[in-house]
């Protein structure tokens, strides 16, 4: 006897435990239903069958024949795995399996004689059926084999099976007299069924004919392998999302929360208990639900901020609908933190400035200028560049002057060691010294812990550019005149001189000379430092420069941002040389930049409608509004004189904003708000 093991209690697995009941070869041991309250569960009960919930904890040696009636393509993948151990039979070819065995007295009168193919009961069968006599000639041939084989009842019936279906075994069943159930089958149409075949013998052990169930197993192949691409694409899906380092958050076409990852939880402190099944606002400290907002409009939305979680951190957002096939089923957001931008930002402008200021790469070659003055510079900076002398550069912002610096550097016997660039300007007046020349431990609170090397010792036996000198404090002047007579220096802090071998290249747009005469800046500083004086031309002298220069730019900016400009026409360097270049090369630099950003990718010329209009033009500016206000409005126009001021004057003090506030005649706060109103 047989243990059987039957999955699913519902309207087929009662029909197999009545149909079992009455059979003595087979014995259903368990019953298994996810719902325990079935009907089948009910009547296992009053069998006094065992019942369950999870089949997979009832494996065990026992069972001899699992019956799956589930209909679940999951249930039958998993049973695919077990089919070594045990026989599995899907249900419906269990029903009709069993009934026939019953009735299997009545099979033998009818193939006796010859009458079966007149059974139309066989025709309501949604599985496929062929009985063949003794001789292997078909007898039957139901409605569903017709569809699964392609074959007509009238074709098969009356022929031998081997002839019908090649690839049929029916004709060993009739030799060998086995039965054999679940066993794999492929039609000559490529159907692929599941098959069970039964020989008919009666108690004298003579063999009447044969028959086989079978059942088209082609969708639920494909359907079962679906759902493991799928689940195997959901595992990924997951890996993916747990993996991400930016936090991510789905919803669901309510907005209701559906997944979150472990980036999500670290950045707005909520966890999946908080937010699945809630609505998509449960992490908005501050702003809009960009989920219902996407969820409403069903388009995409970049770059929105607004403040997340308890912990209210800044974010940028994106969020993009999810469709499939056609319908919203939700939406997803990616969450960037902006803390962390931000300081890698801070720590990107940092390092760019550090790197800057510790090479010196350009040469004369990339001094572009043949114009008498220009020469006259180059000529000085060379001649200066082979003599130990401190170079003074005199000139306006956007010169050239770092350029020179770099140039001298780079052409002096010191090349090969550091360069180091120090902006006076950009430092505190406190920190400068210790900058400059280090700071034993200990010096101050907040001091780092063994002292620091300052500017001039880490530019030892190399070059330090001291830009904006103009802007030192007259302390500090005093103990750079000391660095400069000496040749040694002393750390804040400390008593020891330490001896330094420093080249100074000097930089200033002030004049230095009335600096002295006002007692801003010191005279014998001035003079120590004015060994080499060299003044770099302002543009407006040297117009004759400007195509060599625009060249020189535009091949600098193609490398910078990939593009292919081939030049400028004749017409746009005319229209460039009447303008007088407040801000010099690097306003230049600025413009031609700005041009390009807005050209087409097919343009290859800048032309003057690339050029913006330059502020002091006159009317014949070749633009096609030629009017003054250009159809602006009056707070327009006055915005725009406001922030093109603020801009001169910042430029002029080459980015203080204090002293820019002062000449400006307003507070600091109220630069600082109009910088940011128009993002200065
Ligand atoms: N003669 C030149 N040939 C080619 N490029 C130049 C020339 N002069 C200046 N530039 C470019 O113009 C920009 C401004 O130059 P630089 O920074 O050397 O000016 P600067 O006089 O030091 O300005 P600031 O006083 O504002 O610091 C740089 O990008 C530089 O490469």
């Amino acid at each position: 006897m047989q243990n059987v093991m039957v999955i699913g209690a519902g309207r087929g697995g009662q029909a197999i435990l009545h149909l079992l009941k009455e059979m003595e070869s087979l014995k259903v041991q368990i019953v298994i239903d996810k719902d325990p309250n079935a009907k089948g569960m009910q009547l296992a009960e009053k069998e006094g069958i065992e019942r369950g919930t999870d089949w997979k904890k009832y494996l065990n040696d026992s069972i001899d024949i699992i019956i799956d009636v589930t209909g679940d393509p999951t249930v039958y993948t998993q049973l695919e795995k077990l089919k070594k151990d045990y026989t599995i039979i899907p249900g419906s070819i269990a029903l009709i399996v069993v009934q026939l065995m019953k009735e299997k007295e009545m099979l033998i009168q009818k193939l006796k004689n010859k009458t079966v193919r007149d059974d139309l009961i066989f025709n309501s069968i949604h599985d496929g059926m062929i009985i063949v006599d003794k001789n292997g000639t078909i007898t039957t041939f139901n409605k569903a084999a017709e569809k699964i084989t392609g074959i007509s009842t009238t074709d098969a019936v009356g022929k031998p099976v081997q002839k019908m279906i090649p690839t049929s075994k029916l004709i060993d069943t009739l030799k060998t007299r086995k039965t054999e159930i679940n066993k794999e089958l492929i039609f000559p149409n490529g159907k692929k069924v599941i098959t069970t075949r039964i020989p008919i013998i009666d108690e004298k052990n003579q063999c009447h004919g044969a028959f086989a169930v079978f059942k088209d197993i082609t969708e639920v192949v494909q359907l079962a392998s679906e759902i493991t691409n799928l689940k195997e694409i959901q595992t990924m899906l997951e890996a993916i999302i747990y993996s991400s380092n930016d936090a991510i958050s789905v919803v669901d076409e309510n907005g209701r929360g559906l997944l979150i990852n472990p980036a999500y939880t670290r950045l707005t402190g909520l966890t999946e208990s908080d937010v699945y099944g809630q609505p998509a606002t449960i992490d908005i400290s501050e702003g809009e639900s960009m989920h219902y907002h996407v969820l409403k409009t069903k388009k995409p939305v970049r770059g929105v901020k607004m403040k997340v979680g308890p912990k209210k951190r800044e974010v940028i957002v994106n969020v993009a609908p999810i469709i499939v096939d056609n319908q919203l089923k939700g939406s997803v957001g990616v969450i960037h933190d902006m803390s962390e931008i931000k300081s890698l930002m801070a720590e990107l402008e940092k390092a760019k400035e550090r790197i800057r200021s510790l090479e010196a790469k350009y040469t004369f070659d990339d001094i572009i200028g043949h114009s008498e003055e220009m020469m006259i510079a180059k000529e000085q900076a060379k001649i200066g560049a082979k003599t130990p002398a401190t170079v003074l550069l005199q000139g306006e912002s956007g010169t050239g002057k770092e350029l020179f610096a770099h140039a001298i550097h780079n052409e002096s016997d010191r090349k090969y060691n550091k360069f180091v660039r120090v902006n006076c300007a950009a430092i505190s007046d406190t920190l400068l010294e210790s900058e400059l020349f280090g700071y034993e431990e200990g010096a101050f609170s907040g001091a780092k812990r063994g002292g620091k090397k300052g500017f001039f010792e880490e530019a030892n036996n190399g070059s330090i550019f001291l830009d904006e000198i103009g802007e030192m404090q007259l302390s500090t002047q005093a103990k750079l005149l000391r660095v400069l007579q000496e040749k040694e220096i002393i750390k804040v802090g400390g008593t020891k001189p330490i001896p330094i071998n420093v080249r100074i290249i000097a930089a200033t747009n002030k004049n230095l000379e009335k600096e002295v005469a006002k007692g801003n800046f010191r005279e014998d500083l001035y003079y120590r430092l004015n060994r080499i004086p060299i003044h770099i031309p302002p543009l407006r002298d040297r117009k004759e420069d400007l195509p060599a220069l625009c060249d020189k730019i535009i091949e600098k900016i193609n490398r910078d941002y990939g593009r292919k400009v081939k030049g400028i026409t004749k017409a746009a360097i005319d229209y460039l040389s009447s303008y007088h270049w407040p801000g010099n090369v690097r306003e230049l630099e600025n413009i031609l930049g700005r041009a390009i950003i807005f050209m087409e990718y097919n343009e290859s010329y800048i032309d003057t409608s690339h050029l913006p209009r330059l502020n002091d033009f006159d009317q014949s500016y070749p633009t096609k509004e030629n009017s003054f206000h250009q159809g602006k409005s009056l707070p327009e126009l006055v915005e725009e004189y406001e922030k093109r001021v603020i801009t001169e004057i910042l430029k002029k003090h080459g980015g203080n904003k204090t002293r820019a506030a002062e000449e400006l005649g307003v507070s600091i706060r109220n630069l600082y708000y109009k910088l940011e109103k128009y993002s200065l």
